[in-house]
């Protein structure tokens, strides 16, 4: 059984034949960069929130072991997939992602 944390896996999407099938799945990349966009924002949130918990209990402001739990994941999607880890953990961090 899949584990709750784990989303279903993606469906084969069929090349497309003409340039009406290049614009459909166009739009489908427009939504899901909206959505990755949100749920950057939604993580950077959510570890600056625990960043400061920790700040304010005393705590590091680096836990390496759950950093290295977070790459693993990543590295699921190759050498440019560990890049993207680091970035978001350095945009929790408070490094990235400033306005
Ligand atoms: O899980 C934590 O303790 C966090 O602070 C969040 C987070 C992250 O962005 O995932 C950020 C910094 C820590 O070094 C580890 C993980």
């Amino acid at each position: 059984m899949r584990h709750v944390s784990e989303p279903a896996p993606l469906p084969e999407i069929p090349v497309p034949s003409d340039q009406d099938g290049i614009d459909l799945l166009r739009v489908e990349i427009d939504a899901a960069d909206a959505e990755i966009v949100r749920l950057i924002q939604r993580r950077t949130a959510l570890s600056q929130a625990i960043g400061q918990a920790r700040k304010s209990l005393g705590g590091p402001r680096i836990v390496y072991s759950r950093e290295m739990a977070i790459l693993d994941r990543f590295r699921a999607l190759g050498p440019a997939g560990t890049d993207l880890g680091m970035l978001l953990l350095a945009m929790g961090r408070g490094k990235l992602g400033r306005k």
